[in-house]
């Protein structure tokens, strides 16, 4: 896997600017947890996973940071109500900052290297998750699989294989003959990024537009359907990018197997539904222009959210990287009993 979307060292974190992408490669280092922040909130980092590790070694940058000109802990409280306040949706960002939180320590040298350490870990268990995820899809996939995913779940979005890219990129290290549709998603066209990723691995992609989706469905052309996913509620509703849901419903018309990829951090136990996550809405300057072009009549109110609720009677299974399970409330809850899964 040759694309990092973040790495850190020594009190710098370098981001591949991905609202550069795919046209140029432009990776940015970052020395203060408010342009961090804001990294986050631009998209110049994005994906659940990557911004819950952005979030983390903010949390990192922001103690080293420290002058000593207020109590340290109250200081450290404010970087990581800073951070938590980047994006609403994904609760990785979140579960990457209460994991943090407790390491805080009035003592900022002890401190920065603890968080240090727990922001590795998260890295490096992101980067395991990835190919555990990949390793249980390829157990209900078959060689010659032709897949279609959404927005972008890949290597940009996490520390390596992605979540419902790792099959993909799995199959292919594997020898098999895979193809895979990739939907652009708009506004954001994060479905570029992922065609840009799969293609630069050799992968056999092709992009189509949102509403193509469901005419290969129809045409029987889809063995399966694989998204990543931004938070899922205790019931299997699952939040991932606008236009996810919409596809589940095309799928379960036309008998498509729906898959979400999952790592455990994506999971919100503490919310019985999806209609408790809060659903972003951005800009809607990023629905009426592309590249700083009108694409739609000025002054018009627009809509943006930008994540949807895919209810879990819609979704074939679940892979996490401890196995696939059904997107219900008892799979679920065991699997958080059974594995002690901290939340
Ligand atoms: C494994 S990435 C999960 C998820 O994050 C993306 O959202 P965004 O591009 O707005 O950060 C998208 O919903 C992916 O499916």
């Amino acid at each position: 896997m040759n694309i990092n979307a973040l790495s850190y060292n020594d009190g710098v974190l370098t981001l591949l600017d991905q609202t550069k992408l795919p046209h140029a490669t432009v990776y940015r280092d970052y020395t203060d947890y408010e342009t961090i922040a804001r990294a986050i909130e631009e998209m110049i980092v994005r994906g659940a996973p990557a911004i819950g590790m952005t979030a983390a070694y903010g949390a990192v940058i922001g103690a080293r940071q420290f002058t000593g000109d207020a109590h340290f802990t109250d200081y450290m409280e404010n970087v990581i109500d800073r951070l938590w306040h980047t994006r609403p949706t994904a609760v990785n960002l979140m579960w990457a900052l209460n994991r943090l939180k407790p390491l805080v320590r009035d003592n900022p040298a002890e401190t920065i290297q603890r968080l240090e350490q727990a922001a590795h870990d998260i890295f490096k268990e992101d980067a395991e998750i990835n190919r555990r995820i990949g390793e249980h899809l390829l157990e209900v996939l078959h060689d010659g699989v032709t897949l279609l995913t959404h927005c972008n779940p890949g290597a940009l979005a996490t520390a390596a294989y992605g979540t419902a890219t790792a099959p993909m990129y799995l199959a292919h290290e594997r020898g098999w003959n895979i193809k895979v549709y990739s939907d652009e998603t708009r506004p954001r066209l994060q479905g570029a990024l992922t065609a840009y990723e799969l293609s630069q691995a050799g992968i056999d992609v092709t992009t189509i537009t949102d509403s193509t989706a469901a005419t290969l469905m129809q045409q029987g052309k889809i063995d399966a359907v694989i998204v990543g996913c931004d938070r899922i509620a205790a019931n299997g509703d699952t939040v991932n990018k606008i236009g996810t849901m919409p596809l589940a419903i095309c799928a379960n018309y036309y008998n498509v197997p729906f898959y979400v990829a999952a790592p455990t951090p994506s999971f919100d136990i503490s919310l019985a539904d999806g209609s408790r996550i809060p659903i972003e809405e951005r800009q809607s300057v990023e629905v009426t222009t592309l590249n700083e072009q009108a694409l739609s009549i000025p002054d018009v109110p627009v809509y943006n959210p930008a994540f949807d609720i895919t209810p879990h009677k819609l979704i074939t299974g679940i892979a996490t990287e401890h196995g696939i399970i059904k997107a219900n409330k008892e799979a679920i809850i065991q699997l958080f009993e059974k594995k002690e899964i901290t939340t």
